[in-house]
Order: structure tokens, then sequence, then C-alpha cells
């Protein structure tokens, strides 16, 4: 068990687990994007461990660029999505959408939205984590890691209020 700022968490998903499983995800994308240059779009903060995983299995040609929005505040969601960096010059490029986690779906709502005004060629998304339960979108998630209860998760890029990121497991929240 850890402890983070107030809240204690317990074992959920090992890293080896973790790194098996995106292993399998690169595969998948490299089949799907054969003989295409992809950008992988990372969703800053939470998606950088998975993205640096998901790149460094990758062999073939791609790009990587990042856009940061936030809407969770503590252990809770807010609608409220608000894009603190932004990404430029996408036009006509196939575009991997990078998350950590998709929950209630808001978050991937807004990039979808961007990408559109962008004129880009294509979309689909890579998630590491998602929340069935939760989600409330219909969005289509076409590289999903691990499907997961609705339970608040750390580790591997997502925090707790700043902590955790660095975490190489995933923890659940007790209780
Ligand atoms: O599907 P949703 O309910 O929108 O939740 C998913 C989003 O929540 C987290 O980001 P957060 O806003 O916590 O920012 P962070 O990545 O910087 O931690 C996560 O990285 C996703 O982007
Ligand atoms: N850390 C963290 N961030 C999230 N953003 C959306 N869902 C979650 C979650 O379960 N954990």
């Amino acid at each position: 068990m850890i402890q983070l700022h107030d809240l204690e968490f317990v074992p959920f998903i090992s890293s080896k687990e973790i790194k098996n499983r995106v292993v399998e995800l690169t595969k998948k994308i490299a089949e799907d994007y054969k003989g295409e240059t992809p950008v992988f779009l990372g969703i800053l903060n939470g998606s950088y461990q998975f993205l640096a995983s998901i790149t460094s299995h990758y062999k073939a040609d791609c790009e990587v660029e990042f856009t940061k929005l936030s809407s969770y505040q503590g252990i809770h969601t807010t609608t409220c999505v608000r894009q603190l960096i932004g990404v430029e010059n996408l036009k006509n490029k196939d575009i991997i959408i990078v998350e950590d986690i998709v929950d209630t779906g808001n978050t991937l709502v807004s990039i979808v939205e961007n990408l559109k005004a962008l004129e880009v060629k294509s979309y689909r998304v890579a998630t590491l984590f998602h929340k069935p339960e939760a989600y409330q979108k219909n969005i289509k998630l076409d590289y999903v890691g691990f499907e997961i209860p609705n339970k608040f998760i750390v580790g591997y890029g997502l925090d707790y209020d700043g902590l955790g990121r660095n975490l190489s497991e995933i923890y659940q929240l007790k209780h």
C-alpha cells in the first residue's frame, strides 16, 4: 500500500503487465500504419510515460507532438476542459491521439474538436486505460490497453494532485 497526500492506494497492475500490453498495442499500430508516417499526439501531462514506451517500440517512421489539456481536479473530473498548450501544423496528417486514460471522455471530445478544426487527414485513439462504466461519448477507442473499473488510479503518468506520476506500476484508490 502507498499513501499520496491524504489518500491510500493499493497495487493494481504491475509494470510487467503494462509493458507487455504496450508492446502488443504498438505492434498492432505498426501493422495498421504500414507505409504511413503517423503523428503520435500525446496529451500532457498524463500520457508521457505511455507515449515514450510506444515510441521506443515503434520502429517505422513516425512523428511526435504534444498538446496539454486538463479536466481533473483532485480525484474528480470536471466538464470544463482547458487547453493549456496547443498544436498547429497537423493539416493532412494521420494522427494517433495518445491518452493515459479515457474516463468520462470529456477531454477526448475536446481534442477531437480541435483536430477537426485543424483539418487532419485522419485520427485514431490509443489509450492505456479505459473506464467503460464512466464513458459517456461515442468516439471510437481504437487501441485500448486495459478496461478497468470506475475507480481512481495513479501511476505510470497518472497523478493524484501532482503526485504518483513517476510510479512504474498502477495503484487503485483503497476501499
Ligand atoms: O475522460 P476524462 O474524464 O476527460 O479524463 C481523462 C483525462 O484526465 C486526465 O487528465 P487531467 O485532466 O487529470 O490532466 P493531467 O493529464 O495533466 O493529469 C487524463 O490524462 C486524461 O486526459
Ligand atoms: N490519476 C487519474 N486521472 C484520471 N483522469 C481520469 N480518470 C483518472 C483516474 O482514474 N486517475
